[in-house]
């Protein structure tokens, strides 16, 4: 052992047998954070001698603020990446310069539209009426151990039909309305999306050649890849065809129904006439189909991990659900008597005006994403040598990996107390919500490509959060070790979130 070294060093194979191991484990987070605490924020993850697999890992914010902010030009998302997230295509994740500019432009103007904003919040409170609050109705009224749920499987297949009815325009009816117990039904394209996460981090930890090989020889991670892959290919080309087919022989009017965002894009390319499609054609294939699976993949994961999170941090801290029950018993008594019906008084669905007054409630939902950030790594290639302020020098394609999942533990951001739970520590003195900078709470990414859905992400996550922990309490079942982070593109449970679910008398 190499005493300098955060993790044990063997000859030949530097440090993988460990980060290997804590893969196997599901430790990889905290081996990363161990290592990082050890080093003071960053360190030189060395692979095998005979291979160029060494990486930065930092979890420093003057680093990060000098690498998003400061001298972002020189740190890109680079090629081996491109190729790593293949199954993304050219959608905005993997693309830097001119390509990474139009759809960010395209795609803010998409999801900060009022419009698009209302027919969200719509949607989300119509399937949750019908779908989502049915299954956890009939949970409810099972006495007794045997029908327990997995509540972050419910939620993601909520999330899918969600995504799917608001980018594609059509529910695949992943959470069954009418579902009269036993299994859920499987879904081959959720399950899809799902394997295609897990392969991207593959990708990640093994040589490019490795892969490549594995890929052409259809063998191993590789050919789970292939089959999810082709099973999301069906489904995106066949609904853009299908739309585009119904747009050609219907005389088309975005009306309320036709919110959804392939309809918008498609749509678009005859009002603005900018001459965007130089630089791509929106309505290409190929291009609605990167930016819709990007846009479903995103909205499911994100949206479904952060509830599960946040469900389970506050069922473990009862003084923090009693805050928000009573924040939500406020909101809903403030509520003028002649504005609201019965039902909808009891049943803690807020409207945009009083999830924006939830103060208790937003820090809850920051804490959660402090310490579960979805996205737990990040990742950029240096483009010229340069020296981080830390010191340490980095070279020309080197990769350098950002630990988010760390940051949110470390003594130097947050205090001594950053392991703990904590809504308040988001709350100012005066009782609103505290800023914390970007490069500190890097849940969200900071700088240019600061992530594209995040308020969007805290109104649904607020939303979704008040309805359930308003009408259910949640028993959790094998609560203790056994809930460990997966190590995939967004953090979830790796063997999801059993409960069981009690109705609450309000
Ligand atoms: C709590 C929920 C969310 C978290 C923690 C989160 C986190 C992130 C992170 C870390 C990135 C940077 C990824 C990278 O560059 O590699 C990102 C980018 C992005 N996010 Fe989110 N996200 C959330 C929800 C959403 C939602 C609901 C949407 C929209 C459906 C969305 C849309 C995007 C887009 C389009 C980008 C790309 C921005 C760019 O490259 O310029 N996100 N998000």
């Amino acid at each position: 052992r190499n005493k300098h070294s955060p993790v044990y060093q063997w000859p030949f194979l530097g440090m993988l047998p460990s980060l290997l191991l804590s893969l196997y484990n599901y430790t990889l987070h905290d081996f990363c954070t161990r290592a990082l605490r050890r080093t003071g924020g960053t360190f030189l993850l060395k692979g095998p001698s005979f291979i160029n697999v060494d990486f930065m890992v930092t979890s420093d914010p003057t680093n990060i603020n000098y690498i998003f902010n400061k001298n972002a030009a020189n740190y890109k998302k680079g090629r081996d990446f491109r190729a790593i997230m293949d199954p993304l295509g050219d959608g905005i994740f993997n693309v830097d310069d001119d390509s990474w500019k139009f759809q960010r432009k395209l795609l803010h103007s998409l999801l900060n539209n009022p419009e698009f904003e209302g027919h969200t919040m719509k949607t989300l409170e119509r399937k949750m009426r019908s779908n989502l609050l049915p299954v956890l109705d009939r949970a409810a009224t099972k006495v007794g151990g045997d029908e327990a749920l997995d509540i972050q499987d419910v939620f993601k297949r909520f999330m899918f039909d969600n995504m799917c009815m608001l980018v594609l325009g059509f529910d695949p009816k992943y959470l069954p309305a009418g579902f009269e117990g036993g299994r859920l039904p499987k879904s081959a394209c959720s399950n899809a999306f799902d394997e295609l996460g897990e392969v991207v981090i593959y990708r990640y930890m093994v040589p490019i050649c490795v892969w490549t090989f594995q890929h052409r020889l259809r063998i191993g991670m590789e050919w789970k890849c292939i089959r999810a892959w082709s099973t999301v290919d069906k489904l995106l080309y066949g609904t853009i065809n299908m739309k585009k087919q119904e747009l050609a022989t219907k005389k088309h009017s975005v009306g309320n129904d036709k919110r959804d965002l392939l309809t918008q894009v498609l749509v678009m390319k005859d009002e603005d006439g900018r001459g965007d499609e130089k630089i791509i054609d929106k309505t290409s294939n190929n291009f609605l189909r990167d930016t819709m699976f990007t846009l479903v993949a995103v909205g499911r994961d994100t949206i479904t991990a952060s509830l599960t999170w946040l469900i389970w941090c506050v069922v473990n801290h009862p003084i923090v659900e009693k805050r928000i029950l009573e924040e939500l018993g406020l909101a809903i008594a403030a509520r003028p008597p002649t504005e609201v019906d019965e039902e909808e008084r009891g049943g803690g669905f807020m409207n945009n005006n009083e999830l924006n007054k939830l103060v208790y409630l937003h820090a809850t939902v920051c804490e959660t994403l402090r310490l579960y950030p979805l996205v737990p790594f990040e990742h950029k290639c240096v483009v010229e040598v340069d020296v981080l302020p830390s010191g340490h020098t980095v070279h020309k394609e080197e990769r350098i990996v950002f630990s988010i999942y760390s940051m949110g533990r470390m003594e130097n951001i947050w205090g001594k107390d950053c392991m703990e739970f904590k809504p308040e520590r988001w709350i100012s003195e005066t009782g609103t919500i505290l800023h914390i900078p970007s490069y500190k709470f890097m849940t969200f990414i900071t700088g240019a490509r600061t992530c594209l859905g995040k308020s969007m992400a805290f109104t649904q996550v607020k939303y979704l959060a008040s309805a359930l922990l308003w009408n259910y309490k949640f028993d959790l079942i094998d609560n203790g070790p056994s809930v460990k982070p997966t190590v995939g593109m967004v953090m979830f449970m790796k063997d999801g979130l059993k409960a069981r679910v009690i109705k609450r008398n309000n």
